[in-house]
């Protein structure tokens, strides 16, 4: 016969020993930890874990939000992250704020330390955010101590089958989607304030992208536009058809042109018909190969990498020039460089390292892969001063010439800015603009209504006006030059020019 008094008796009994075994226990295990060598302590850890593995029957998962020696931000990190802002938003009792898609809806996510429960077809699983604390790898270990965040995933080890082969994959794969519903695009430039290692965790500052153009708003013919709109469309779409052909998802981009011809504008619209974000890359800035390749690492997918102006960001003119093929481009060359010089800077004073190979290794070499999904856009006013080398097919893929304003042009720039589709003066404007080169940057400024009062007839007489006045200028520099060729006086009066500019300013 059972005695009923005898179990509570028995019971606290037992708690009683065991609450002193380990206590006994923690007690050895400071002392072990204080006075141990650090060899004998990895035994004893390990035995440890071996032992509580056995009794413990639970099994964790851990989602670093850094992979590769803090190389990349993991996606598994950021899926999960997004997964639980909605998931945990209902349980979690500590939340952190952040602005979601338009600026206009915050998303929730689990603050620090923070626990939540998650069920899966009747599992019980619980996620923890941390931190750790992580020691400077040996190659940085003049930078201080960093944190690391990461994810926590316990669930019960007769679940190990459901969790690892269902579950994540459905974590992974809402994640994203709930990414992709919140996604803020971003507009990254590479801060030249920053040293490589720097304390910030990318090499990249960002703000939110809200560029408003689109390639409706672009004046340019018709055709062209929709030529570059369905090449961007079908590159969106050929994952598929990239890996059955063994190259990597990106596709390059040359844009040249006269300034104000719309090549950053079409930029912002290849990024708004796309959704991508935008890297705005100052080659200028970066110190060496090395530091490109970083910053290419850290490009995400779904993304625009833009090197403007790359004519004037390296001297990568020229590099495999033969002597014998001096142009009248070297020369402008020559006489910057005496300027230069007159001005007290020193030749080749960039602190820039950025090679010619090392840029085409950034476009187009092993590590120009990961990430995939890619455009790559370099802008140029000088495409005839570009090294043939980065402008061959495979690295510039696609080139787009962005020329003077055409009559097409304009009409698409006259509905934008005036809502007028046709009128009696267009005749004008197109005789106009048969003979004379004007930008699209020009015609937008005409066109734009100056007060409330300008109506359609005052923007348009205006164009008209500017479209004269270019035009008169053109003949004058014509004949100009008919009468001044060769004049060596204007080398001389340039250079004099700069020397009073010199002495002025010491
Ligand atoms: N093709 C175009 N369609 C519509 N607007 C244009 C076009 N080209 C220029 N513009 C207008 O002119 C302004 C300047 O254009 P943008 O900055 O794109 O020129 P760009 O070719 O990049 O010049 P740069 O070579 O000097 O960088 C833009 O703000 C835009 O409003
Ligand atoms: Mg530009």
């Amino acid at each position: 016969m059972k005695k009923p008094t005898m179990l509570p008796a028995t019971m606290s009994e037992m708690w009683a020993t065991m609450g002193s075994t380990l206590a006994s226990f923690m007690f050895l295990w400071a002392i072990i930890r204080q006075y141990c060598p650090y060899e004998l302590r990895r035994f004893f850890e390990k035995y440890t874990h071996q032992l509580t593995g056995y009794f413990y029957p639970y099994i964790r998962i851990s989602f670093h939000e850094f992979t590769g020696d803090r190389l990349k931000c993991s996606e598994a990190y950021a899926a999960v992250e997004a997964y639980l802002s909605t998931n945990s938003s209902k349980s979690a009792k500590r939340l952190k704020a952040e602005m979601g898609k338009d600026s206009s809806n915050l998303v929730l996510s689990m603050d620090e330390y923070e626990r939540v429960t998650d069920e899966f077809h009747g599992v019980k699983v619980w996620w923890v955010s941390s931190k750790v604390a992580s020691t400077p790898t040996r190659s940085m270990s003049y930078y201080p101590e960093q944190e690391k965040r990461l994810y926590k995933l316990t669930f019960h080890r007769k679940y190990r089958q459901t969790i690892t082969e269902s579950y994540l994959e459905h974590v992974v794969r809402e994640g994203k989607e709930i990414r992709v519903r919140n996604r803020q695009r971003k507009l990254y430039t590479n801060s030249p304030g920053y040293k490589w290692p720097s304390y910030k965790q990318t090499m990249w500052s960002h703000i939110v992208f809200e560029h408003p153009a689109t390639f409706e708003t672009m004046a340019m013919e018709p055709e062209k536009k929709q030529e570059i709109i369905e090449d961007l469309l079908t590159f969106s779409k050929s994952k598929d058809f990239y890996k059955k052909i063994g190259k990597a998802w990106k596709r390059g981009y040359l844009l040249y042109g006269p300034p104000g011809t719309g090549k950053s504008t079409m930029i912002a619209a290849m990024a708004n018909l796309l959704n991508y974000d935008v890297y705005d890359l100052e080659l200028t800035a970066v110190k060496e190969n090395t530091e490109l390749r970083k910053l290419l690492i850290e490009t995400t997918s779904k993304s625009i990498i833009v090197i403007e102006d790359i004519d004037c960001s390296l001297d990568l003119t020229g590099q495999r020039k033969k002597k014998a093929e001096k142009s009248s481009d070297d020369e402008i060359e020559r006489l910057n460089k005496e300027i230069a010089k007159r001005e007290g800077k020193e030749e080749g004073a960039s602190s820039s390292k950025v090679t010619l190979s090392g840029l085409l290794n950034f476009i187009d070499g092993l590590w120009s892969a990961c990430g995939g999904e890619r455009l790559v856009v370099f802008t140029t006013n000088y495409v005839e001063k570009l090294d043939p080398a980065l402008i061959r097919r495979g690295r510039m893929d696609k080139h787009i010439e962005l020329s003077y304003c055409s009559f097409e042009g304009f009409k698409v720039l006259a509905k934008n800015y005036l809502d007028v589709e046709m009128h009696p003066m267009f005749e004008a404007i197109k005789r106009l603009m048969e003979k004379t080169k004007i930008t699209p940057a020009d015609v937008a400024e005409n066109l734009m209504p100056k007060s409330p009062r300008d109506d359609a007839e005052k923007c348009l007489s205006s164009l008209i006006q500017a479209l004269e006045e270019a035009n008169e200028e053109a003949e004058k520099k014509i004949n100009d030059e008919d009468l001044g060729e060769n004049d060596p006086t204007i080398e001389d009066s340039v250079l004099s020019q700069v020397d009073k500019e010199t002495e002025k300013s010491s």
